[in-house]
């Protein structure tokens, strides 16, 4: 029987409910409660994949968030959400972890579908002040100031701008029920850059652990001060009370400052120190990033099961070294994610061109700005789903200076187990109208290494490159280049039925879908635009020859080089019958990507169907399926 409730334990053992079920257990029983979460959290994520090494240091965290105050009632908000899982193990879910992230199985960052305890579904960084302000100023206006909201922030999430747009806020809110749990490990994915780094890191006193806190009175919280009268901290700089450091890990010392930040009479900062990994030897030991994101491990070990396959990332990450040996001129930018994005090798080799601002995607953007006037060519590299973050300053500060910025998107498309926060599928329509930009989608590795030194080579305005999540394939190579287009595939004997325009990595479904249409004695052309923003005026003409042109791209329809395709053959008067295969408008939840690929018709079976069934739908409008073509053999594509 669960301890402290009557509820039965689950498969897995762990307290049903929440705050109810725990503040009846004893120290003995919590500690032996935080090794059991711990042991399970490395023998499930290592089976399933996911974010270890910040979880492993939320164990004590969350417990005490759990004791202290209530949920649902109070509102508890992860900030990121990859550090949830604790929170979800004490909320009743233990048993979902067997198919964590896999489709339609356990979310891997709060959902709200599967809990009143989640709030933010979001992963993006630093919203959680934010959402905290409001949820705190929408329960005083509602007169319920007796529910507690309480926010958990991570030292990397605390370098996102929007999170001190929240707190010059907070700072002067008309309420008092707001906590601020600074989970300090001192890392994003890395040790925590720039001025705030440093400063939590002179608060933790540089030690790991900081010391017991002295227990000061509830009302009226310690303020520490290094100078006569100077806070000690930023916080209290901005009018926050502070609290701490205290060790994150020390359930009792945790309960102590958060009881006393839930009765103090303005919002209040709890700094808890943890170590990211903490209670996993490889990850606690792991210098790149103590475990943050893992795929299956060995967890005797916390190396992968299998030898991963060579990724775009990697393939990106050779190439931009190179280019950096060959042009000076050239500097990299990252938001925190500099092995992510595969900087790790141009970094070492050229550590003063490299430049990690924190997870702080706008002043990315924007500092790129700054340093294309003053005469170099920035490459901002961020997963496309974070681009969202700067878009005022792509389309303002960029490209309305015609700045040459070269943007490299990875993680474009479907990314799968991250689910529909993390989805590189809005990036297209994002780009589309942005003026002076183009963007590119390599098919291939030989693609990507060719477009990539293409856009380093525009200085007449921004430029951008997109791939996904994956591993690369083998090269795709063309039968001829016609204005800039690579015609990858064109029937021979058979009449100019279909014209398949394939962004990026899409050329491998569409060449599947050539030669299951051409089995069936339908004539297919299939073309990669390579640079896919702006529209090449040639695809029109070469829709005009064809019966059905038909694009496909791993990005949302809407806005997508598909409706840009419709816009330009409008334009020409192409009367074609145009199908835009591509994502819906819509959220996507979590799954493989192989399966959300599948899900959503970007496969060659699914793209030969959706061919074959225009294709009979242009015969019911009257054109014959077959008839002579105008063209001869000397005029095909
Ligand atoms: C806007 C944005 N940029 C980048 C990321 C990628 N990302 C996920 S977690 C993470 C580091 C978070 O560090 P921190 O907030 O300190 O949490 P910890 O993992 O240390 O618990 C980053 C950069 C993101 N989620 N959101
Ligand atoms: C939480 C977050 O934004 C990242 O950690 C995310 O999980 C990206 O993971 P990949 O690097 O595996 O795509
Ligand atoms: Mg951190």
């Amino acid at each position: 029987m669960t301890p402290g409730t009557g509820a039965p334990p689950s498969r897995t053992g762990f307290p049903f409910g929440g705050g109810s079920d725990l503040r009846a257990l004893h120290t003995e029983e919590l500690t032996d409660l935080a090794a059991r979460i711990r042991s399970f959290l490395v023998e499930r994520v290592c089976r399933t994949g996911g974010h270890l090494g910040p979880n492993l240091g939320v164990v004590e965290l969350t417990i005490a968030l759990h004791r202290v105050f209530d949920s649902p009632r109070d509102v508890l908000l992860f900030d990121t959400g990859h550090q949830a899982y604790v929170h979800k193990i004490l909320t009743g879910r233990a048993d979902g972890f067997d198919a964590l992230r896999q489709r339609g199985g356990l979310a891997g960052y709060p959902s709200r579908v599967e809990s009143d305890h989640d709030v933010i579904e979001n992963s993006h960084a630093s919203t959680a002040l934010s959402y905290a302000d409001g949820i705190a100023k929408a329960l005083r206006h509602r007169g319920r100031r007796d529910r507690a909201v309480v926010a958990v922030v991570g030292d990397g999430a605390l370098t996102g701008g929007l999170a001190w747009e929240a707190l010059n806020n907070i700072a002067t809110a008309p309420y008092r029920n707001l906590t601020i749990v600074l989970n300090d490990n001192g890392r994003s994915y890395d040790p925590t850059v720039g001025g705030l780094g440093e400063h939590l890191a002179r608060l933790r006193g540089d030690g790991r652990v900081a010391p017991k806190a002295p227990a000061p009175s509830p009302a009226r919280p310690a303020l520490r001060a290094t100078a006569a009268h100077a806070p000690a901290t930023v916080f209290e700089a901005m009018g926050l009370a502070y609290r701490g450091p205290v060790d994150g890990h020390d359930i009792g010392a945790m309960e102590v400052e958060l009881r006393a930040a839930a009765a103090a009479e303005r919002p209040t900062v709890v700094h808890c120190v943890t170590v990211k990994g903490r209670g996993y030897g490889p990850a606690e030991s792991d210098e790149a990033d103590c475990l943050h994101g893992v795929g299956v491990l060995d967890p005797s070990t916390g190396r992968p099961a299998k030898a991963a396959a060579p990724t775009w990332t990697s393939v990106f990450g050779t190439e931009i070294a190179a280019i950096g040996a060959e042009r000076p001129e050239v500097v990299c930018l990252t938001a925190a994610m500099l092995r992510q994005v595969g900087l790790d090798t141009f970094a070492r080799r050229f550590p003063e061109r490299v430049f990690d601002v924190g997870i702080a995607e706008q002043h990315a953007v924007c500092s790129a700005a700054g340093l294309a006037t003053g005469g170099l060519h920035p490459v901002v590299c961020v997963y496309s789903t974070f681009l969202g973050r700067a878009v005022d300053q792509l389309l303002m500060d960029v490209a309305l200076h015609s700045l040459p910025v070269t943007f490299v998107l990875d993680r474009a498309g479907i990314t799968g187990p991250d689910g529909p926060s993390h989805h590189g599928m809005w990036d297209t329509a994002l780009l589309s109208v942005v003026p002076n930009l183009r963007l590119a989608a390599p098919r291939d590795a030989a693609r990507l290494r060719g477009l990539l030194r293409e856009a380093i080579a525009m200085d007449e305005g921004p430029t951008a490159v997109r791939f996904p999540k994956s591993a690369v394939g083998s090269d795709i190579d063309a039968l001829t280049r016609m204005d800039g287009l690579d015609v990858l595939h064109r029937s021979r004997r058979l009449r100019l039925d279909v014209l398949l325009v394939a962004a990026g990595v899409m050329a491998g479904p569409c060449l599947d879908a050539a030669r299951e249409l051409e089995a069936q004695g339908i004539g297919v052309t299939v073309v990669d635009p390579r640079w896919i923003i702006p529209i090449n005026p040639t695809l029109a003409h070469m829709a005009a020859r064809h019966r059905l042109a038909v694009s496909v791209e791993d990005c949302t329809r809407t806005g997508s080089m598909g409706s840009m395709f419709v816009q330009v053959c409008a334009d020409a008067g192409i009367t074609t019958r145009l199908r835009v295969l591509g994502l819906p408008r819509d959220f996507i939840e979590h799954g493989s990507r192989a399966e959300l690929l599948i899900e959503h018709g970007l496969t060659g079976t699914r793209i030969a169907n959706e061919a074959r069934r225009a294709l009979s739908a242009t015969v019911e409008h009257g054109r014959p399926p077959g008839g002579q073509d105008k063209e001869s053999e000397g005029d095909r594509p």
